[in-house]
């Protein structure tokens, strides 16, 4: 069925511009720029991405940030967000930003809980008010927020699950996306995305696709993922479910990942990635280097006055040794989380860069190859 309410506005587009096997390469154009894709969406939780100004975000490469209904409608609440000109103007980022629909966090925070059909009654995990979300509800703090793109509403079942469980989820969070759909205000250049569900499922997922792309999204995100079911699984799910995806829209897959999820994913059809592991990463000693992660704290960094990558594209990857970010984290200094956030977002870009431009010269098999003969060296 398609939403009147959408039809006569100039949608958010994702545009193709090379492919090289399942994966591709696009531009998505939004109201707030355009994103060239593969994209890697830093998290920036509550307004901010963690110990980073936005332009030490820009200057890592990102075009889309992603920030978090759940946190934002507790604090500083979503109307408080609207008087003060939305995301963008209060946290000084143009560029456009994705919000989640709030659901995910409610369950994986584990806050004191009631879901229904009609949707989730919570208390706040900051002073146990009640609030509650329905699709209605998140839609309408998301446009608040001033999203750019608006996720849907549903339900992220925890894995393992049983089909019958999977089915009765995935249903509930199709009849949630029509509900999020009908609420969803179009203007030109915004967007909003579905969420496929249905696990491990090949037959589960062609339902919820089936039942998405009938509505009508400008994008689609794969969602019940990253749950705790391993890289192979997520994997072998991604296989059968991208190519049942719209060609012509962007795809999401939600809380992904490692380098090698990510690389693994975008041969897999993925445009468009999100996870805290970069930032959480930066706050806690573990960098992300060309040849594997490393952690910072080691003893073995004391002395080593190696920068942490080859590349000098950052004022952190070209200047300061292992040894002084060795010296910082031990010291418990807020420079060591500062500077290790902005590398390991900028590794994360870095690499997006380079898997696109392999997409567009044909030779991502081979950059897959070289990436994953690094990862496994070790550090140097
Ligand atoms: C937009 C909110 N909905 C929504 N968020 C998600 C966030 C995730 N984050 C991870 N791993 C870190 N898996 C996820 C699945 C979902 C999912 O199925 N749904």
């Amino acid at each position: 069925m398609s939403n009147h309410k959408t039809d006569h506005a100039i949608k958010m587009t994702w545009v193709p511009e090379a492919s090289c096997g399942m994966a591709r390469a696009g531009h998505l154009h939004t109201r707030h720029g355009t994103v060239p894709t593969p994209t890697f969406m830093p998290v920036g939780t509550v307004g901010t991405v963690k110990g980073m100004t936005m332009d030490a975000v820009r200057s890592t490469g990102a075009g889309i940030v992603l920030g978090n209904t759940y946190h934002l409608m507790l604090r500083p609440t979503a109307d408080r967000v609207q008087k003060l000109g939305g995301l963008h103007r209060m946290m000084d980022w143009p560029g456009p930003i994705l919000t989640d629909s709030g659901g995910f966090q409610v369950m994986s925070l584990g806050a004191l809980r009631k879901l229904d059909e009609d949707g989730v009654t919570f208390r706040s995990h900051i002073d146990g008010s009640k609030h509650r979300l329905t699709p209605e509800i998140s839609t309408d703090i998301q446009f608040k927020l001033d999203a750019t793109i608006t996720m849907a509403f549903d339900e992220c079942p925890a894995l393992p699950a049983t089909p019958e469980v999977l089915r009765k989820s995935m249903e509930m969070s199709m009849r949630w996306a029509a509900r999020s759909r009908e609420a969803f205000v179009a203007r030109e250049g915004y967007g909003q995305f579905g969420i496929v569900q249905g696990g491990t499922e090949r037959d589960l997922r062609e339902y919820s696709i089936k039942a998405l792309t009938e509505i009508g999204f400008e994008g689609y995100a794969i969602g019940g993922l990253a749950v705790g079911e391993g890289q192979e699984l997520m994997f072998s799910t991604l296989d059968f479910t991208t190519p049942m995806l719209p060609q012509d829209k962007a795809r999401y897959l939600m809380g992904v990942g490692t380098p090698d999820d990510l690389l693994g994913a975008v041969m897999r059809g993925v445009d468009m990635f999100d996870c805290v592991m970069p930032s959480r990463a930066g706050r806690t000693a573990r960098a992300y280097t060309e040849r594997g992660p490393i952690n910072l704290r080691n003893a073995r960094f004391a002395e080593d006055t190696r920068t942490l990558t080859p590349h000098d594209d950052t004022p952190v990857a070209g200047r300061y040794s292992r040894a002084y970010l060795h010296h910082l984290f031990r010291a418990n200094e807020m420079l060591g989380p500062m500077l290790l956030t902005w590398h390991n977002l900028a590794y994360y870009q870095r690499l997006m860069r380079q898997i696109r431009a392999a997409i567009v010269d044909g030779t991502l098999d081979v950059l897959a190859v070289k990436l994953r003969e690094d990862w496994a060296k070790g550090d140097w």
